[in-house]
């Protein structure tokens, strides 16, 4: 059975707007580092960042590895730390996440796990492509269920997809081979779709902007940097980049077009070890 959508009281002719924070990989210890960055000084820095700029958004995005060491204190130190965006907050799990802990411990006023979403004239899905014990994703029967089941209950809605994993890979070998496994499967079958205008991940650390062809357009495929250390794109082997934590905006407009942009904390203040092999 669908489960119950959370609906915002936005007009259907009314664009929406969201903040896209993803992989912050924090620690219970707020001076945790990955790979010579500290995790939560980085998402702190993005979150300034997503402030100054004063955009009107309607709700955060969390999508997966919130934390990098599994622990009660990385959920309530991101709880604590997106405080300043004051938005409704909605996310979904990683690969380094586990989901009963993130569950049990992200609390407070509007934050919510929920998978579906009703804003505006969209509908927003939110998936669950971990696989326990695994780095890589796969996209399980419930999930392709609750996408059929959500668009044939709101089939006047434009709907975006949003999860972990990508569904494409991005050109790094090293990466891909924890890309989402049945990724090929699931564009084919969002492809038949016309309500299907967006596709939106984490889990790859770099920016990703790209389109497939569907019945009805165009679906745009959308990977957003992590809030600490980025991946070197087209590298076949594990490397760092040196550009700066991020994350993305987006404005999914009444007609089904998504206006977005990536944006990255100024300066240089953020230098991952380059020598590291991995994590
Ligand atoms: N050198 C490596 N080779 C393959 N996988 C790695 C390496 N280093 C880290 N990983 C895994 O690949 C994942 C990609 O992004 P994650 O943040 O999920 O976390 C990473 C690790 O789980
Ligand atoms: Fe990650």
């Amino acid at each position: 059975m669908l489960k119950e959508a959370i609906t915002y009281s936005i007009a259907r002719d009314q664009h929406v707007r969201l903040v896209q924070l993803t992989d912050p990989h924090l620690f219970a210890d707020d001076e945790g580092h990955l790979l010579g960055v500290n995790t939560a000084n980085s998402l702190a820095a993005v979150i300034s960042t997503v402030k100054a700029l004063s955009y009107p958004a309607d709700l955060l995005l969390a999508t997966g590895d919130i934390s990098q060491d599994f622990s009660a204190s990385s959920y309530r130190n991101f709880v604590e730390a997106i405080q300043p965006l004051q938005l409704p907050c909605h996310y979904l799990p990683g690969n380094h996440d586990d989901p009963r802990i993130m569950h049990l411990h992200m609390q407070g006023e509007r934050i919510y796990g929920q998978q579906r979403i009703l804003i505006g004239n969209w509908q927003l899905l939110l998936l669950d492509s971990t696989v326990r014990g695994k780095p890589g994703g796969h996209l399980a029967d419930a999930e392709w269920q609750l996408i059929r089941d959500a668009i044939a209950a709101e089939p006047d809605r434009h709907v975006l997809i949003v999860m972990h994993h990508n569904p494409i890979k991005v050109g790094c070998a090293w990466l891909d081979q924890h890309w989402l496994d049945n990724g090929d499967e699931l564009l084919a079958e969002l492809a038949q779709y016309p309500q299907i205008k967006g596709v939106l991940w984490g889990h790859v650390h770099q920016q990703l902007d790209k389109h497939y062809p569907s019945q009805d357009g165009m679906i745009k495929l959308m990977a957003t940097p992590s809030t600490c250390i980025q991946f070197k794109p087209q590298s076949s082997y594990f490397a760092l980049d040196m550009v700066q934590p991020g994350y993305r905006l987006l404005e999914l407009r009444a007609d089904g077009s998504i206006i977005t942009n990536v944006y990255r904390v100024p300066g240089e203040r953020f230098s991952p070890d380059v020598q590291s092999s991995g994590y």
